[in-house]
């Protein structure tokens, strides 16, 4: 069963996110972060990879595209805030982004 994340979970899976470029989302339990790419194709490229990811982990980016650049916000929805899940899909998208 998926589980918040605890606070000493927040200190060593997320802190790391947030030096890489995540930030925490105001009023919400959650962290983006803004992808910029060479150009759309690279974007959309990006996107189905990290999707590829999100299917097969059954954890899904809310996120939105406009030509070289994904916004991505990422939250667990069963649990209303950030899991594990969030930053194991956060840390797989930064590694497909390079
Ligand atoms: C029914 C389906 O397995 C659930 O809704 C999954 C799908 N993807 C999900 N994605 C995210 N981000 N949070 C969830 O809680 C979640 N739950």
């Amino acid at each position: 069963m998926t589980e918040k994340l605890s606070d000493t979970a927040r200190t060593t899976m997320i802190e790391p996110l947030l030096r890489d470029g995540w930030s925490l989302v105001e009023g919400r339990d959650a962290i983006s972060k803004e992808f910029k790419f060479s150009d759309f194709a690279d974007a959309l490229g990006w996107m189905v990879r990290a999707g590829v990811w999100a299917e097969k982990w059954n954890h899904h980016p809310e996120w939105s595209n406009v030509y070289n650049k994904v916004s991505v916000t990422l939250t667990t929805h069963d649990v209303d805030g950030l899991s594990t899940l969030d930053a194991k899909l956060a840390r797989k998208m930064d590694i497909l982004a390079g």
